[in-house]
């Protein structure tokens, strides 16, 4: 089992559990509340991400307490299918058995058991606390027993125990806790894209599985021509990245505190999705498209911000189109720098709340680069997203698939002759990226495909490392430490 930062760590001795009833904690300490807390607004809905901050302000928690309440949050929710295996066990019944929040309640002791170090008579303790204040006194006796059964093994031990006897996706997929379909569609994703062969694919498969289970680095991109990445690396606690030309790594810190995240000229952003941007400013377009560009798929916004600045330092207007109002408003306030520099040179940064299926009707062959960052299943940044994996089904690949191919057949139609589409997802799926752009092409014989892989080009100008035979671009979190990107380069020939 590989050694990584995420990995539940509680391979030591066996702990014997716990404590006496006198000694235990009668009410939640706040950062198990905080944890609990976000795993019921996850149970709810809500997206991990956005809701720990609020959670984390909502109960003052200082910067210690913070990162304590989201390592044993994001960590469990990313863990839970491994966790509930274990606790099936463990209580002798099927999770589906057990209420929704006493559940919750075990998936975060037993985190704090296998996954972190945590001493067994603190995580038993303060998970019956944490029983008593959200659920009642009813409940401790059984969280009780199930973590002090919990405790008698190791990680290593559970593990063995719990995995399906036979190997392939089943015990792949309790090993590393993702739902076997995940599992089955990045098998299928690593073989389509020729990333692995059937020799290859099982540890390509094993390295890909495990990297979705390590927090990723904070990356930060330096939006062109508002901030250096010099600049900004030197503002934070944080490194110039070699991988990207606008990348800056974050070492640690909140990302929130550094001035240029705050006032828009830096953002988060995966250096991947950099990548996307990048590369599309850079392919090599007609001498006579429109200075026009157009975002057609834009909120939040991150793409957008990195467009509209490298759109402005072109001498080019950007057009970002999003359907769902309150993301337009995102994408308005991510670039309200952007729209006022543009205002001042003359140019137009603008944001339209719009379908974007209807533009190449509306507006055929008016734009000179147009990029489509697909709807997707979002199955390339599950390291990002804890709850992503557990939340998606393989229904709703059926919903994106007509959706993907009306953009970007739209997106075709509204670049001009000479121009480029980027095609992208945050997904590696076949059936969102590949299947897509070959189904839209075999209806038209205006485009031709370019080959991505010379405009992904590292912050020293060379390209990057194992790209594959092209000409379509596959990131991988395993290989290239970003979200698993595709990208599809695709010009309109000159009329
Ligand atoms: C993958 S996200 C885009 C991420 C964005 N490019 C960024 O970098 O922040 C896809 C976006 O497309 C939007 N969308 C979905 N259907 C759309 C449509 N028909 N027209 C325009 N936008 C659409 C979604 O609301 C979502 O915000």
């Amino acid at each position: 089992m590989p050694d990584r930062p995420d990995r539940p760590t509680g391979g030591g001795p066996r702990r014997r559990s716990v404590t006496t009833p006198a000694q235990r904690t009668r009410r939640a300490e706040p950062t198990r509340f905080a944890a609990f807390q976000l795993l019921r607004a996850v149970a709810d809905g809500a997206y991990a991400n956005l809701e720990m901050p609020r959670i984390i302000r909502q109960r003052a928690l200082g910067p210690r307490d913070a990162a304590f309440a989201t390592e044993l949050a994001f960590g469990t929710v990313r863990w839970q299918g491994l966790y509930d295996a274990v606790i099936a066990v463990a209580a002798d019944r099927p999770v589906e058995r057990i209420d929704p929040e006493i559940l919750d309640v075990l998936r975060l002791g037993v985190h704090q058991l296998l996954g972190m170090r945590v001493p067994a008579h603190a995580a038993a303790d303060q998970t019956v606390g944490l029983a008593r204040t959200v659920v009642g006194q009813g409940a401790s006796g059984l969280v009780n027993a199930v973590l002090r059964r919990t405790s008698e093994r190791s990680l290593e031990e559970w593990t063995e125990a719990v995995t399906p006897a036979g190997g392939g996706v089943p015990a792949l997929a309790v090993r590393h806790s993702h739902p076997e379909w995940v599992v089955t569609a990045i098998r299928a994703a690593l073989l389509g894209h020729a990333r692995a062969t059937a020799d290859t694919v099982d540890a390509e498969l094993s390295a890909l599985l495990a990297a979705d289970n390590v927090p990723p680095q904070v990356h930060l991109v330096a939006r062109p021509g508002l901030v250096g990445v010099d600049e900004l690396a030197a503002d934070a606690d944080a490194e110039p990245s070699p991988a990207s030309a606008v990348g800056v790594r974050l070492r640690s810190g909140d990302p929130g505190r550094i001035a240029a995240v705050r006032d828009g000229r830096a953002a988060v952003q995966d250096e991947g999705s950099q990548h996307v941007a990048l590369a599309l400013a850079a392919v090599e377009v007609g001498p006579e498209v429109p200075a026009r560009w157009l975002d057609m798929c834009a909120g939040p916004g991150g793409k957008a911000g990195v467009l509209a600045a490298l759109a402005l330092e072109a001498g080019a207007d950007l057009t970002a189109v999003e359907v769902t109002p309150h993301r337009a408003a995102l994408v308005r306030s991510t670039l309200t720098r952007l729209t006022a520099r543009a205002e001042a040179a003359g140019r137009s940064v603008e944001v339209r709340t719009a379908d974007g299926r209807e533009i190449g009707d509306d507006e055929p062959g008016r734009y000179g680069r147009v990029l489509v960052d697909a709807p997707c299943t979002g199955l390339g940044a599950l390291r990002r997203r804890p709850e992503a994996r557990w939340r998606r089904q393989p229904a709703d690949l059926a919903t994106l698939g007509p959706l993907q191919r009306a953009l970007l057949a739209s997106a075709l139609d509204a670049v001009a002759p000479g121009g480029v589409v980027a095609y992208s997802t945050c997904s590696p799926h076949v059936a969102e990226t590949r299947f897509v752009v070959s189904d839209v092409l075999k209806k038209r014989d205006d485009v031709e495909v370019v080959d991505a892989r010379p405009y992904l080009r590292d912050a020293a100008g060379e390209q990057l490392p194992e790209l594959g035979d092209g000409p379509y671009v596959q990131l991988w979190p395993h290989v290239h430490g970003t979200d698993a990107m595709f990208l599809a380069l695709l010009r309109k020939r000159p009329s």
